[in-house]
């Protein structure tokens, strides 16, 4: 299985356990992984056989803004679920760190991955 690439995306959400992180917007840092065939578009030469990373992109800071998620992982599972129905993903991993968020860290988070990747039982 061959991966379209997204590191260290940023996106600005409403995120937290506590009542004053209901009042700001922080920010999420995001890897992702999604798992596809690229030879078709390599073939081709054809964004359209292939997952756009931009258009991927974009959708993932519109839904930041969309949502307003206690949990970090209520954010991954929600986003990981919205992207697999809106794209043709056969498998991703997402990592989503929240820096800033303990001192002591860089940063810290959930990292998940969802659906088949070929080959799987
Ligand atoms: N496993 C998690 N632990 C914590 C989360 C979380 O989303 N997942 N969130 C918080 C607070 O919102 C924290 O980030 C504020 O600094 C605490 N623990």
């Amino acid at each position: 299985m061959d991966l379209v690439l997204i590191d260290a995306l940023e996106v600005d959400t409403v995120i937290g356990v506590y009542d004053w992180e209901r009042t700001i917007t922080q920010t999420l840092r995001l890897d992702l992984e999604l798992g596809t065939d690229i030879r078709p578009a390599a073939a081709g030469d054809d964004i359209a056989q292939t997952l756009d990373y931009a258009a991927i992109s974009k959708r993932i800071a519109g839904f930041a803004g969309e949502h307003q998620f206690a949990l970090v992982e209520t954010f991954a599972e929600r986003l990981a679920e919205t992207l697999r129905a809106e794209f043709a993903i056969a498998w991703l991993r997402l990592t989503v760190r929240k820096p800033g968020a303990v001192a002591a860290a860089s940063a810290v988070g959930v990292a998940i991955a969802r659906g088949s990747r070929p080959g799987d039982a």
